[in-house]
């Protein structure tokens, strides 16, 4: 008999959520996890430091030991194998991605399998608009909505603080292809590489995989989208923990969601429109977006998710503010402000989304100013 083919998956971001993935692929998994650093000190750091290991804490599970595991293959671009790649992540920050994929575009094509695992919107609209542009040469997109919490601590170990699962669906290269039918999920499941890699039974239930339409991820990446849009900048701009805002953020929160969604109901017509023309139709799955995406349901759903289930987390936006890194302020309120201007719509219909962007920006140049010239609330 055979052994099974075996697959291989280059991870290109070995950060937080790199790191969550990387452990539970090798943990479930027979698959060649393949990790690609920005440079040949990364990749040494990564060989002499970490010994070759992938290491994460589930601290979501009490008492949960230090999981570490070997990685066979790591890979800087000095190093890379040259090889066509058959599935990629891309787990870097958002505004890292055009950067981190420059050195792997020859070779990645219509063969390869590449998914985005990162928070907001709008680096789909790069990767049409500026990196694959060759219609006959583009890999085969996928979006993963994380909603896993991780953090790095002061001793460099990554901690797994909420487990949330994950959506993953096929990216449409065109607008005409935003509504799939349920077949299209069907025909991935049954023949997709990447996809029958990250359905594997029980990497999927450890991970909380949940395999979908584009519409049904998009639907919960809007609802991901209101979450980071609330929680990110305003913990930022004000340094607190998600949960000590929790009895009074709800008219800032308003204030942000109520925009958010006028914007994003023009943005993505056909979402909010697909209750009324998809409904009832067998070769759709059935969805209600409207009822759920409401100003007043994202308001106790934004401050459940963000002040109470995850009270004692640091947002990654926070986290980037306080460790003077950029934040991705321009995928998340700034990217709002984006669509406002590609639809032309009268600049003060983003006039919230300007300012919270303005202000977490502004919270980030402070603390960079305060690591140069010093704290003067001290002096
Ligand atoms: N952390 C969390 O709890 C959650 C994060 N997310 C989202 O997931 C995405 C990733 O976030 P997160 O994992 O926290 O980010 P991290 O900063 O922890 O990880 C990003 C990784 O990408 C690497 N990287 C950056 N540029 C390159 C490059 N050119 N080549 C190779 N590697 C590169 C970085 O390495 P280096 O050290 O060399 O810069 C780093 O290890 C973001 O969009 C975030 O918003 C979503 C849900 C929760
Ligand atoms: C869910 C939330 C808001 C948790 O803090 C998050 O996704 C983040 O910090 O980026």
């Amino acid at each position: 008999m055979t052994a099974p083919q075996r697959s291989t998956i280059h991870i290109l971001g070995l950060g937080a959520m790199g790191t969550v993935l990387a452990v539970d692929l090798l943990r479930f998994t027979n698959a060649l996890v393949v990790p690609l650093f920005r440079s040949q000190e990364r990749l040494a750091q990564f060989q002499k430091a970490n010994e070759n290991k992938v290491s994460i804490r589930k601290i979501y599970a009490k008492g949960s030991p230090l999981l570490s595991y070997p990685v066979e293959q790591s890979e800087c671009p000095e190093t890379f194998s040259k090889k066509p790649i058959d599935n990629l992540v891309v787990t870097t920050k958002t505004y890292q991605t055009k950067e981190a994929l420059a050195p792997y575009l020859p070779y990645i094509n219509e063969n390869t399998n590449l998914i985005l695992i990162q928070n907001g919107l709008g680096v789909l609209e790069l990767l049409k608009e500026e990196i694959f542009t060759d219609s006959k040469n583009r890999p085969r997109l996928f979006q993963g909505v994380i909603s896993h919490g991780v953090y790095q601590d002061k001793a460099g170990i990554f901690n797994h603080a909420g487990w949330a699962g994950m959506k993953v669906a096929r990216l449409p290269w065109t607008d005409n292809d935003m509504i799939q039918k349920k077949s299209v999920v069907e025909n991935d499941a049954a023949k997709n590489s990447l996809v029958k890699l990250l359905t594997e039974p029980k990497f999927a239930k450890e991970f909380g995989i949940e395999h979908t339409t584009y519409q049904e991820m998009l639907f919960g990446q809007l609802f991901k989208f209101l979450v980071n849009a609330c929680i990110n900048p305003v913990t930022a701009i004000l340094d607190c923990l998600n949960g000590e805002m929790k009895d009074d953020c709800g008219p800032v929160f308003t204030s942000i969601i109520d925009e958010c969604l006028q914007i994003l109901r023009l943005a993505y017509k056909p979402l909010f429109d697909y209750r009324d023309k998809f409904n009832g139709n067998e070769e759709y799955p059935e969805m209600d977006i409207n009822s759920i995406l409401t100003t007043d349901n994202m308001v106790s759903e934004v401050t459940r998710i963000g002040c109470e289930v995850n009270s004692k987390n640091s947002s990654s936006m926070r986290q980037d503010t306080l460790f003077l890194r950029d934040i991705e302020i321009e995928y998340i309120n700034g990217y709002v402000v984006k669509l406002a201007t590609n639809l032309n719509l009268d600049p003060n219909c983003c006039k919230v989304n300007k300012t919270i962007s303005e202000l977490a920006s502004l919270r980030l140049a402070l603390n960079r100013s305060r690591s140069i010239n010093g704290d003067w609330r001290k002096d």
